[in-house]
């Protein structure tokens, strides 16, 4: 536009996000019900199958591989404030951890066949040029949030800009599907912020045991959580400035990996509350990009499922997880992408001469007209 403002990358992804094709899903609903199986039988996995019909616009869609998880690292200045017992080192020694192949990710990974990409938007540590690891750093961790805000609006818009970039980039490889993953000690703290800033729960609804706290570690945490909502007074309809207010970097940069796989219509498998948390930023920001979202798992912590009822999305798993780092969303992979081969492959009852619950005989000779 000559002379005009130039339209941001998160603008520009903004607009491109759109809601289901109707069309394709209800093409989908069709097919599901003419398959050689008790209509509704295979319950959850009709829906996901609808769902990513009516995301790529084609009935049946596209099987979602490959698959890339995205790792998104950062610290949090909220650590200061004592609540986990884990040293702040550890997010930048589990990184090459992640890059050496070593984390509970990778094996999970490995053994569905997904790709493991690691991004720095905000260790807290010189990582240099570590072999494999994508260096995106907005800044060296957040501020405590207890203190005043965790960064400033323009540094939580670099983060999301850089998660839209990254799953441009791993579908531009050739990635049909997105996996969420994060790595940040004290995020649960920050994701139980920004949960109660976006569902009005209260600090003790979303507040959980993260890594593994005592009692008093846990009351304590809840005051934190309480007193940072009281200190910022979070706007829910200005995401931007929550996100300023709480963090994290790998929040942002999430959100942004939401929209960006939303806007290139390509399926994002949500890990645990990290990216429940993520997911309603992006959710404020463009409140179709739920759209292009799959819950892989339901976390034992209590402010995810708070977090999946407010996007209005089912988790597909529930294993009691803990771990974060994509781990969730990893193990639900292949369950997305047997809902999408049953669509594509099983036949229905028309093609293959069964007979289905109201028609039934079909003729040799009707059979052969199909
Ligand atoms: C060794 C180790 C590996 C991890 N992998 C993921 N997390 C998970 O735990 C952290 C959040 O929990 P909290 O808020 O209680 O600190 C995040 O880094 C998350 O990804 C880990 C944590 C640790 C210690
Ligand atoms: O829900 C999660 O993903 C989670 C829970 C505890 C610690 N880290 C992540």
């Amino acid at each position: 536009m000559p002379g005009g403002e130039p339209v941001s990358l998160l603008d520009a992804t903004v607009d491109a996000v759109r809601g289901l094709d109707e069309e394709a899903a209800a093409a989908a609903r069709d097919r599901q019900s003419r398959m050689t199986k008790p209509p509704g039988s295979l319950g959850m996995l009709e829906t996901v199958s609808e769902q990513l019909a009516g995301l790529s616009g084609q009935c049946p869609p596209p099987m979602p591989e490959p698959a890339a998880l995205a790792v998104f690292a950062a610290d949090h200045g909220v650590h200061a404030q004592g609540v986990t017992p884990w040293p702040q080192e550890v997010t930048a020694q589990m990184v090459s951890n992640f890059l050496a192949g070593g984390a509970v990710v990778n094996a999970f990974a490995k053994q569905v066949g997904a790709e493991v990409c690691v991004v720095d938007v905000g260790v807290a540590a010189h990582l240099g040029d570590a072999a494999g690891l994508v260096p995106r750093k907005v800044r060296m961790g957040t501020a405590d949030m207890t203190q005043g805000p965790a960064m400033s609006r323009e540094e939580a818009v670099a983060a999301i800009e850089a998660g839209i970039e990254t799953a441009r980039d791993l579908v531009a490889a050739g990635n049909r599907c997105l996996l969420t993953g994060d790595m940040g000690i004290a995020n649960t703290t920050a994701s139980a912020a920004l949960i109660a800033a976006f569902t009005g729960a209260s600090p003790a609804q979303v507040t959980g045991y993260g890594t593994g706290i005592d009692e008093q570690t846990y009351a304590h945490k809840v005051e934190i959580v309480r007193r940072a909502l009281q200190l910022h007074r979070p706007d829910p309809q200005d995401p931007v400035g929550v996100l300023a207010a709480f963090g994290g970097l790998e929040h942002a940069a999430l959100a942004g990996f939401i929209l960006g796989g939303a806007a290139l219509r390509v399926p994002v498998v949500l890990d645990g509350v990290i990216a429940g948390a993520a997911a309603l930023v992006a959710q404020a920001i463009a409140p179709e990009s739920t759209a292009a979202c799959v819950a892989g798992h339901r976390s034992a912590e209590p402010g995810h499922a708070l977090a999946l009822e407010a996007l209005g999305i089912h988790p597909l798993i529930d294993l009691e997880l803990r771990l974060g780092e994509g781990s969730g969303a990893v193990l639900a992979l292949p369950l997305v992408a047997a809902a999408v081969r049953a669509l594509r492959e099983v036949a229905t009852f028309d093609s293959a001469g069964v007979a289905d619950a109201s028609a039934s005989v079909v003729s040799p000779t009707e059979r052969e007209r199909h």
